[in-house]
């Protein structure tokens, strides 16, 4: 039987041209977010064999199981439970969350009213999802309100550490040490770092300028840290869905409380959204909609993901650890191999630096990358507004461009468009817009996973590298590695 002809897929243009009411069926608002996606290829056909795969795939009850604390993370016998920490999971939950909650803004209500001293920075220590996120808030909403000047550090690497301690004051510094385990290495190190640090400068009782932010409570007393100071969150709480826990203590010392709880209301606003729409409107199914065709059935194995706006340089970075180590899984949750691609290689940057560096690639590549476009229709009033106005003039022509290219008779100048491209809008930048974002993102890498079957909750793949590491500083023998490793330790005399 000859090869049947591949029916070609419509391309963009021909989906708008086929369906008028594409870009109102395909632009979404829910909880501040103004979501655009069509300019993807997503089409009747394809939302439908979505809503089908959902079907088959149970997503509804892996939906709900999330939200009813259930063990939805099999392989850790855990639920999940970064949802109840903004008040949308099982009662149960939602209490200990909220009493973890109190405790926490008993903390931060003490140390603004003096009682570590007058603290004037905040030395954030922690790695993965333990500085991720709360580095993404100071970052994104902190640049005029924050009332302490904050660093974060995680890298093992002394560099790092005096590049985050320079502006710093020992005396007036609180160190905020965070890690689920307690048991990190590079956070460990650096908090042993920084207790010296405060030591040097003539603090008198370094530990009495410390708070430390865990699930394992009694591996952070083993280090002498009081339990006064020591705030504790569920172990239902994943690392990269943990900015909303104590972890996020920082953000909450920087941006105020009240910045605090909005960003936990804005992104309960998602949760409701994510659980109660229906498919055809659901922001976070329909994105993972189009993320399944594009690596399933495209083949692509990027995710470009864009900021123009300055203060979201940092989400792109967020994005990468909360999709690839959710979903950079080969097996099902029974532990089935999966002989399709899964999660794809998310990365980005800032627009419109961004275009000056990989645009070409993303235009006329052989490769094809989706391209997501994050965008804030207000400045704050201390931006230019024309600088803002070009700002976001410059996201909307690349998707423009992406989508439409360019013939020319000089092939080195043709552009092929029908390159896909998708926009979210918010319409300010705020704790309430950002945590919608937030959480927008964390249900679509969840219904990623429901599609795929794959636990997004454990992460086995990172602990190999770790355990030769440790086992490599405990006892140099490196009979048992490659000849390459071996000459590599050698040549560095490590
Ligand atoms: O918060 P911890 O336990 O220090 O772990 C830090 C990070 O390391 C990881 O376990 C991966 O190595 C992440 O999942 C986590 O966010």
């Amino acid at each position: 039987m000859p090869d049947q002809p591949q029916t070609p897929t419509p391309t963009l243009s021909q989906l708008f041209d086929a369906e008028p009411d594409r870009l109102s069926r395909l632009s979404l608002e829910a909880a501040g977010l103004y979501f655009d996606l069509s300019k993807t290829h997503l089409d009747h056909a394809l939302i439908q064999a979505g809503i089908e795969r959902a079907d088959r795939m149970g997503f509804d009850t892996a939906r709900d199981a999330l939200f009813t604390g259930d063990v939805v993370n099999a392989s850790e016998g855990r639920p999940a439970t970064h949802v109840a920490e903004r008040g949308s999971g099982a009662p149960e939950d939602v209490d200990l969350a909220t009493v973890r909650r109190q405790r926490m803004r008993a903390l931060v209500d003490a140390i603004e009213a003096g009682a570590f001293g007058d603290i004037t920075g905040v030395l954030h220590i922690g790695i993965g999802g333990s500085v991720l996120g709360p580095a993404l808030l100071v970052d994104a909403l902190g640049r005029r309100s924050s009332r302490l000047t904050v660093r974060f550090l995680s890298n093992i690497d002394g560099a790092a550490f005096d590049e985050a301690v320079k502006p710093l004051d020992p005396a007036t510094t609180l160190v905020v040490v965070a890690s689920k385990t307690f048991t990190t290495q590079e956070t460990l190190a650096n908090f042993e770092a920084a207790r010296g640090w405060l030591r040097s400068a003539g603090v008198a009782d370094p530990d009495g300028q410390v708070i430390a932010v865990t699930a394992k409570p009694d591996a952070a007393l083993e280090t002498g840290i009081d339990e006064s100071r020591i705030l504790q969150f569920g172990e239902g709480v994943g690392g990269r869905y943990s900015l909303w826990s104590s972890v996020g203590v920082t953000a909450a010392l920087a941006l105020g409380w009240d910045a605090f709880e909005e960003l936990l209301e804005g992104a309960a606003e998602m949760d409701r959204h994510f659980r109660f729409a229906d498919a055809e409107a659901n922001m976070p199914l329909l994105a993972a909609f189009a993320d399944r065709h594009y690596v399933e059935d495209r083949g692509c194995q990027g995710r470009g993901v864009f900021a123009y706006d300055e203060r979201l340089r940092l989400l792109p970075s967020y994005l990468q650890q909360l999709e690839m180590e959710s979903n950079g899984k080969s097996v099902t949750k029974e532990g089935k191999p999966i002989h399709h691609p899964t999660a794809p290689i998310t990365w980005g940057g800032t627009g419109t630096d961004a275009q000056h560096a990989v645009f070409q690639l993303l235009h006329q590549g052989t490769v094809i990358t989706p391209v997501e476009f994050i965008a804030v229709r207000d400045a704050e009033d201390d931006q230019d507004p024309e600088h803002h106005r070009l700002l976001l003039l410059n996201a909307f022509a690349q998707g423009a461009a992406l989508m439409q290219g360019k013939a020319s008779e000089d092939p080195q100048r043709a552009y092929s468009g029908n390159r896909p491209s998708s926009t979210i809008l918010l319409e300010k930048l705020d704790p309430r817009s950002l945590g919608a974002l937030i959480a927008f993102y964390e249900h679509r890498t969840f219904a990623n996973a429901a599609l795929l079957g794959i636990n997004p909750f454990d992460q086995f793949g990172v602990e190999l590298g770790k355990q030769i590491a440790r086992q490599l500083a405990d006892d140099a023998d490196t009979e048992s590695l490659d000849p390459s490793t071996r000459a590599l330790i050698k040549r560095a005399g490590v």
